[in-house]
């Protein structure tokens, strides 16, 4: 378990030379809460990555309709940031939540949590999940400024934030504008770039080239208007990092469904014998909180638990 004080590297200067570096693509799979953390934590990636849409699932109860505010998304993200500040976590900070004062505290307080890199985009405020229709924009001059409050904070505060800056307008003004808002965006000091919604595997590789050398990133979300793309594919095509938003919640949620259907029609779980609350408590650190308290002579759980 890393330390919530780091005494190495900070997480957002790991990733930062990790985007730089000529390795293998950045993978980071989807988290939503601690639990869904952990157990991509132990199965262990270079990255993690907090899905809003599974943020505003899991944290609120609600669709990802631009319902979670800045305050549910940078308290979520510290708690899953530090349940090991030596791997990044990436963090999806919708629109910036606001203006250019909100989106300079939207940086301060990612950074401080200890998120490693955030990405902001050119939707309306009362935005939608980028793989659904009906998106709306706000202007290229809109989206620049957001982009330039965001580098602007970040170097104030002598961060290594990395910036992603996201375009939705695929969607409803195509390819080109694409491609010109967000070299617009690089040339105003974001650090990534990020095409939301790309349809075709055609698409997939210009954006890549038409950026080239800026790192891109792609958003695997399965069933979306995006075709599937597996990690390999994606590095073969030169994305430099690929986020699975929904490689959690989408298993989560077929799990408990039917184990929830099944209690209410038999009266059992079925859960098998193996899942004993010791073992699901250790996905989520016992032995290393046990430690802890051990080390400190403490001796609430000398017997043993
Ligand atoms: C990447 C994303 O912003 C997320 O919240 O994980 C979503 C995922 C989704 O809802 O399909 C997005 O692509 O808008």
């Amino acid at each position: 378990m890393g330390s919530s004080f780091p005494q190495h590297e900070s997480a957002a200067s790991i990733l930062r030379s990790m985007i730089s570096s000529p390795g293998p693509i950045i993978l980071a799979p989807g988290v939503y809460d601690g639990f869904s953390a952990r157990i991509a934590l132990a199965v262990g990636f270079d990255a993690i990555y907090m899905t809003g849409a599974g943020t505003s699932a899991s944290r609120i109860g609600h669709a990802d309709l631009g319902i979670a505010n800045l305050n549910d998304m940078r308290e979520h993200a510290e708690m899953i940031a530090n349940l090991d500040d030596s791997i990044p976590l990436i963090a999806d900070a919708d629109t910036g939540y606001g203006g250019p004062i909100m989106i300079t505290r939207t940086i301060q307080h990612y950074a401080r949590s200890g998120v490693a890199a955030l990405h902001i985009e050119d939707q309306v405020q009362t935005k939608r999940c980028g793989h659904l229709q009906g998106k709306q924009v706000v202007p290229t001059a809109e989206f620049l400024i957001r982009i330039r409050a965001a580098v602007a904070a970040r170097r104030a505060i002598g961060s290594d934030l990395v910036i992603i800056a996201r375009t939705d307008a695929l969607q409803p003004f195509g390819y080109e504008e694409s491609i010109s808002r967000l070299r617009l965006a690089r040339d105003a000091g974001a650090d990534v770039g990020f095409l939301e919604g790309l349809t075709s595997i055609e698409e997939a590789k210009a954006t890549v080239q038409d950026l080239a050398p800026w790192p891109v990133l792609l958003n695997m979300v399965e069933h979306g208007a995006t075709p599937s793309i597996s990690v390999g594919e994606a590095q073969e095509m030169g994305f430099r990092i690929v986020i699975f938003p929904f490689a959690g919640l989408a298993p989560a949620y077929k799990a408990m469904k039917e184990v929830y259907q099944r209690l209410k029609e038999k009266g059992v779980t079925g859960a098998e014998a193996h899942m004993t609350p010791k073992q699901l408590f250790e996905v989520s650190g016992l032995k290393d909180d046990l430690e802890i308290d051990a080390k400190a002579g403490g001796t609430a759980f000398a017997g043993g638990v």
